[in-house]
C-alpha cells in the first residue's frame, strides 16, 4: 500500500524568489501525487506574488493551497529588497514548520531559500537554516549533502560537504580525523538506509593540490589523512573506500556519468563512479555540483529525525519578482523529500506490523 508523507514547504524569505518556485512548482501534477503539501508562511505573500506573476507565468492559485498561517509582525519589504522584516518572516516559517514537525504533524520539510545576512539582522545569529534545524531537533551530528539526478541518464551524484559555512582560512584547522569520521558515519548511515545501497562507494577528496604531493604543497593529507583513511578502511569492510582523490580530479568521473547519454550499466563510466562523494569544503564540493546540476540539485539536511531538503539556490535578489526563475530545483527538491519520507514510513511500518 502506498504512504503519501505529510511534508511541510517554508517559502523563504518573501522577497527572494522562493514564493514563485513554490507557485510554481505546485503546478506540476507529478510533484502533487506523492504526498500532502502544507505550505508554512503568509496568504499575504502568496497572494502578491499570484497578482504580480500570474498573467506571465503558470502559478498555483494560492487559495487551492494548504497555508499554515504564520503571523509576521512586519510585512514592510520590496522584491529583491530583502531587509529585517523579510528576514525574520522566513525565520518565523521555518521556526511554525520546525514546531509542527517536531510535533509529529508532518514527515519532512521543504524549506524556501532565506538569506542569512537578513537573519543576522533581524537578530537571529545563525549560520543558515541547517544549524536551526540541527539545534531545534537536539542533534549533534549533522551534515550537509547535495543530490542530484543526470536528466540524461537517472545517474544520482551525491556530495557530502565536510565542513560548511566558515572561512577558508578555518578548513584546515576545523579539519580532523574525528571530523571526518562523524561525517562518514553518517554518509554510510544515509546511503544504506535512505538510499538503500548496502555496500557503498564513496570517494574521498584530498584538501590539497595533488593531495599535497607527499607533503610539498601541503602537509594535511600526509600527516593525518591517509592514515585516518587505511584505518576507516580496514574498520569498514562493507564499504569501499577510494581517496583521498587529487580535488582537481575527483569529479572529472561524476561528470562524464552525468553527461553520460547511456544507462548505468551499460556505459563504463559507471564502473568507476561512487555511490557518495566527500569534499572537504563548501565551494570545493559545490562548485562541480552546481556546474553539473544548478538546475536541479538538493540539499539535504542528513543526520536529523525527520526528512529536511531545499533547492540549491539562494533567493536571487536579483531576478525576483520577475517570473523568470527556474522551480526545477524546488520541484526536485519536493519530489526528494517525498521519497525519502514515505521510504522511511514503509521502514517504519513494516516493522512495527
Ligand atoms: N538554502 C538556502 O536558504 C540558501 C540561501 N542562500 C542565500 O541566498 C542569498 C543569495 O545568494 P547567492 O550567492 O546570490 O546565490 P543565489 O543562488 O541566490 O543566486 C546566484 C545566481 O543564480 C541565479 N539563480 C538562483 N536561483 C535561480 C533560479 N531558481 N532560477 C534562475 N536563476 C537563479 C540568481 O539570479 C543569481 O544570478 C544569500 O543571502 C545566501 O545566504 C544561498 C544558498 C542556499
Ligand atoms: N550553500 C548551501 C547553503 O547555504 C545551505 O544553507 P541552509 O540550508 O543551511 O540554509
Amino acid at each position: 500500500m502506498t504512504m503519501y508523507p505529510r511534508l511541510a514547504i517554508t517559502l523563504g524569505d518573501p522577497a527572494g524568489i522562493g514564493p514563485e518556485v513554490i507557485l510554481k512548482a505546485l503546478t506540476d501534477p507529478t510533484v502533487l501525487d506523492r504526498c500532502q503539501i502544507t505550505v508554512v508562511g503568509t496568504r499575504q505573500v502568496l497572494r502578491r506574488t499570484y497578482d504580480r506573476l500570474a498573467a506571465i507565468t503558470s502559478l498555483a492559485d494560492p487559495n487551492s493551497l494548504d497555508l499554515l498561517e504564520v503571523p509576521t509582525e512586519d510585512s514592510e519589504w520590496e522584491w529583491g529588497r530583502g531587509n529585517r522584516a523579510s528576514g525574520g518572516a522566513s525565520f518565523a516559517y521555518l521556526s511554525a514548520a520546525l514546531d509542527r514537525t517536531l510535533a509529529g504533524e508532518f514527515h519532512g520539510i521543504v524549506t524556501g531559500p532565506i538569506a542569512k545576512s537578513l537573519w543576522k539582522a533581524a537578530g537571529f545569529e545563525y549560520p543558515g537554516q541547517t544549524e536551526v534545524l540541527a539545534k531545534r531537533a537536539g542533534v549533534e551530528r549533522f551534515g550537509m549533502l547535495f543530490a542530484a539526478r543526470s536528466p540524461h541518464n537517472g545517474w544520482m551524484l551525491r556530495t557530502l560537504l565536510a565542513t560548511t559555512h566558515i572561512p577558508l582560512s578555518q578548513v584546515s584547522p576545523v579539519l580532523t580525523p574525528e571530523l571526518l569520521a562523524l561525517k562518514l558515519d553518517l554518509f554510510v548511515e544515509c546511503l544504506q538506509r535512505d538510499f538503500g545501497i548496502d555496500r557503498p562507494r564513496i570517494a574521498i577528496s584530498g584538501l590539497n593540490p595533488h593531495s599535497g604531493e607527499e607533503g610539498q604543497l601541503g602537509t594535511e593529507e600526509r600527516d593525518w589523512l591517509i592514515p585516518w583513511l587505511e584505518d576507516e578502511r580496514s574498520h569498514r569492510p562493507s564499504v569501499q573506500l577510494d581517496g583521498p582523490v587529487p580535488p582537481d580530479t575527483l569529479w572529472v568521473k561524476p561528470g562524464q556519468a552525468w553527461y553520460a547519454s547511456t544507462q548505468q550499466g551499460t556505459n563504463p563510466f559507471f564502473d568507476c563512479v561512487a555511490d557518495g562523494y566527500l569534499a572537504m569544503y563548501h565551494d570545493q564540493g559545490l562548485i562541480p555540483v552546481k556546474l553539473m546540476a544548478f538546475d536541479r540539485a538538493v540539499n539535504t539536511t542528513i543526520g536529523l529525525p525527520f526528512i529536511r531538503t531545499s533547492p540549491d539556490h539562494g533567493t536571487a535578489f536579483d531576478i525576483a519578482g520577475r517570473g523568470i526563475a527556474d522551480a526545477t530545483s524546488m520541484k526536485s527538491a519536493i519530489a526528494l523529500a517525498a521519497q525519502l519520507s514515505e521510504r522511511r514510513l514503509r521502514v517504519k511500518n513494516s516493522a512495527s506490523s
